[in-house]
């Protein structure tokens, strides 16, 4: 299989390389000048992270694996402050540098871990999950979740490079893994409906890492992510559309207490802002009904409980895209034709629930 790179520009330019055994590459992303390697990787994953750790001590680096709790418990201030105390622990100095190995959850709380410790060293990251690949290992935005909402703490901090090995994707549960295509499908309705079509030919292919088009759908949604946060990394405008299905998609991860996966409620979120589009005229009712039909096609959800909405209202104000008390919606006007709902009536709010309920 042949090897993408596709490069992240703007002020700290990098790579996102991605490929079927692309391990040997990580020496050359990492760069030169760093002696001691924080391997910070999710615990279940010891027989993915031994290998980058070896890769790593071949190449004369001093490598310490620091296991963190599986998936999205690790995204918590406990952990991140454990991670701060074995950099310590360590002596690790502005020249040393963190390798980042795990799902999306993982990369979030390492590039945090990067952002936050000397007040910024170099983070390499190593997604192991099809979300991680497409999304969030890319483009910088690093965090943790508190009670009160997800995210809610982090900074922007873009990695020296990515490392996307697909093989990886293979002990992936099927679960999981639609949850990134979520992600990827979000992709093709904001900027590129070459994604859809692909998708929606072979539903169940896309939904297995062993799909004829794995490569192409992994490529595309990068290309979409690069594109944006190259153009504006600190979200500014235009990187609001990578958000698109969020607003919502938060309030459920945060009324689940993070145990719903993400791109499941990103799935239900998009159906959601497409609803909201269509009651304001923006957007017709069959490219609605096209958001249900790829998403439920690939087996991820596109409902909620009815009883929710009115802790799911009250989350929602705390969207980062909010501004004041102003709620903010990113809705498409078309396919890949993505605008701002701004300050929509309550009655608009609750109604496009209604048709996303059970
Ligand atoms: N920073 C960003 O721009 C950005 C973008 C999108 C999502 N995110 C965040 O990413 C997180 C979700 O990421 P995720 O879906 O990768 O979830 P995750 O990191 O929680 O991983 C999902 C599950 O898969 C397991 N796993 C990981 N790799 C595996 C593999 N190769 N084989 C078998 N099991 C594996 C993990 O242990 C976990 O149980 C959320 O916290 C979300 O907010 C961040
Ligand atoms: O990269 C971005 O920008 C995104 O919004 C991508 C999202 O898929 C991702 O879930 C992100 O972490 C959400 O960011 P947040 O700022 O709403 O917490
Ligand atoms: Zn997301």
């Amino acid at each position: 299989m042949s090897v993408r790179r596709i490069r992240v520009g703007g002020a700290d330019p990098y790579d996102v390389v991605i490929g079927a055994g692309v391990l040997g590459e990580l020496p050359g992303l990492l760069g030169g000048g760093v002696r001691t390697v924080a391997l910070v990787h999710d615990r279940g994953l010891a027989e993915i992270a031994r290998p980058v750790g070896a890769v790593l001590e071949e190449a004369g680096y001093r490598v310490h694996a620091l296991p963190v709790p599986e998936g999205e418990a690790a995204k918590e201030v406990g952990v991140l402050a454990g991670l701060w105390s074995e950099f310590a622990r360590l002596g690790m100095t502005r020249s040393d540098a963190i390798v980042g190995v795990g799902g999306g959850a993982t990369t979030d709380l390492a590039g945090f871990a990067a952002a936050s410790w000397l007040r910024g060293v170099r983070a390499v990251l190593v997604p192991t999950t099809l979300l991680g690949m497409v999304d969030a290992a890319v483009g910088g935005k690093t965090g943790i979740n508190i009670p009160e909402g997800k995210n809610l703490v982090g900074a922007f901090h873009p990695p020296a490079g990515v490392l996307c090995d697909l093989t990886t994707l293979v002990t992936m549960p099927r679960e999981d893994y639609i949850s990134g295509l979520a992600e990827i499908i979000k992709a093709g309705f904001i900027a590129d409906p070459a994604i859809l079509d692909l998708v929606e030919d072979d539903p169940e292919g896309a939904a297995s890492p062993s799909g004829p088009h794995t490569l192409e759908l992994v490529e595309r949604a990068v290309r979409v992510k690069a594109e944006v946060v190259t153009a504006d990394l600190k979200e500014a405008g235009l990187r609001e559309i990578l958000n698109y299905g969020h607003t919502l998609a938060h309030a459920i991860e945060t009324a689940e207490d993070y145990r719903f996966r993400h791109g499941h409620a990103v799935a239900i979120g998009m159906v959601y802002a497409a609803e909201l589009a269509a009651l304001a005229g923006r957007l017709p009712a069959d490219a609605v009904d096209r958001h249900r039909a790829v998403l439920t096609a690939t087996g991820l959800p596109v409902s909620y409980g009815a009883e929710a909405w009115p802790a799911l209202r009250a989350t929602m104000t705390i969207d980062k895209k909010s501004r004041g008390s102003t709620l903010r919606f990113v809705v498409l006007d078309g396919l890949a034709k993505p605008g701002r709902l701004e300050g929509p009536p309550e009655e608009l709010l609750e109604a496009a629930y209604k048709k996303v309920a059970r």
